[in-house]
């Protein structure tokens, strides 16, 4: 059983906690929140989730866990956000806009909402926190992120999470120590952050930099070739996050290197498994309203905004082509015979030296 962590001088927890969106990471977050001690209501859109919940307490987006009966679920917008005190926004990236949207119209001001989505809006090209500001205008927010797969954090796993929120010092009113300490408990353990776009960038671009790590797994292309991904893709993360305001060590935090180290080294991953299936061959069905693959419907985004700020992003690039149709092996060799260059980030810009075996330099 978990205890919840607190001191006589924690910033105040919220205590009525709506969660919109039911897929796999809303109901572990719903588990997570009332394992802290948390009132908790958890909205679902589909009919199959509340008739499976109503049914047996199970939600088929999290198979294998039984939501206690304090996980209120309902599928009434209005009902879900009726005094609660923080909102948590778990619907996917490209849904995000217009759940924010159905929101605001039915919260009190002043209530904060914490955005759990990974992504960038296609459209727009906007972050998460850029979608949320314009649907709800000056409300306070938060954005969790980190190292989390959701049926982990159901089976109450340990897990770490980042938690980021704008604003200089973490006194007791900081959105970021209230949000952590509302979900700390010996096996939930949040950190605190104010580098929302670094933390958003880490999230958003490791979804693509997993499907890459997929296919080279599927390829059967080896560990060096995954140590590679992960460092290099470390690397146009960074990149962009510095690009976009960023402060580059927040990438290597959890929500940076250890949310990329996770999701490019597990089958768990929804993002590794799509590339893996790519890598083999396969051609992997992208279901309209199944699990979603955030770094499938991502990569096209991140490659225009890099390219909006003229940031090399080479294996997210790749990751686009494959996905466009391109050969897998030419985009291989590509990214293997590009420019030859010094590893540091700081230098790697100034030399670009051809490499032999490519005649494009
Ligand atoms: N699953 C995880 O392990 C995990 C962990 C951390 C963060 N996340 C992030 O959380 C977000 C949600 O992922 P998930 O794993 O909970 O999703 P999921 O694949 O389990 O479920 C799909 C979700 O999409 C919603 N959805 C589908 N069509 C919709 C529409 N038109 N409007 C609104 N919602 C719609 C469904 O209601 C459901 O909540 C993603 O951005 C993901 O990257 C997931
Ligand atoms: O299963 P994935 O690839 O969507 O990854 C889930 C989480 O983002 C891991 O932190």
């Amino acid at each position: 059983m978990s205890t919840r962590a607190s001191d006589d001088h924690s910033p105040a927890a919220f205590g009525r906690i709506a969660i919109i969106g039911a897929g796999a990471w809303g109901t572990a977050l719903a588990l997570a929140a009332l394992r802290a001690g948390r009132q908790v209501v958890l909205w679902a859109r589909e009919a199959a989730v509340l008739e499976s919940v109503a049914r047996d307490r199970t939600n088929p987006f999290m198979a294998g866990i039984t939501l206690p009966p304090a996980v209120a679920v309902t599928g009434a917008l209005e009902q879900a956000l009726a005094g609660a005190d923080l909102v948590l926004l778990t619907t996917p990236s490209q849904h995000l806009r217009a759940m924010a949207g159905q929101c605001e119209g039915l919260l009190a001001p002043g209530v904060p909402v914490v955005i759990c989505a990974k992504g960038v809006e296609a459209e727009t090209g906007l972050l998460m926190s850029e979608v949320v500001a314009a649907a709800m205008p000056g409300r306070p927010q938060a954005v969790l992120s980190g190292p989390t797969f959701a049926a982990e954090v159901a089976r109450d796993l340990p897990t770490a999470v980042t938690v980021a929120a704008a604003g200089g010092t973490f006194d007791s009113s900081h959105l970021a120590a209230r949000v952590a300490v509302t979900f700390a408990t010996t096996r939930f353990r949040p950190y605190l952050a104010d580098d929302v776009i670094g933390v958003e960038i880490g999230g958003a671009v490791k979804n693509v930099i997993a499907i890459a790590c997929g296919i080279a797994q599927g390829r059967a292309l080896g560990s060096n070739a995954r140590a590679t991904l992960i460092t290099r893709g470390l690397a146009e993360l960074t990149r962009l996050a510095v690009a976009l305001g960023a402060r580059a060590d927040t990438l290597s935090g959890l929500a940076g290197v250890g949310d990329l180290v996770l999701t490019c080294s597990s089958e768990q991953s929804r993002n590794f498994s799509y590339g893996k299936a790519l890598g083999e061959g396969r051609n992997p069905r992208l279901d309209e309203g199944g699990p979603v693959v955030e770094g499938a419907v991502n990569a096209a985004s991140v490659v225009a905004l890099a390219g909006r700020l003229g940031i090399d992003m080479p294996i997210c690039e790749a990751v686009d082509s494959v996905l466009r149709g391109a050969s897998l092996d030419r985009v291989m060799m590509g990214l293997m015979t590009s420019g030859l260059r010094p590893e540091p980030l700081a230098a790697e810009d100034q030399v670009r030296i051809p490499h032999p075996a490519s005649r494009e330099d």
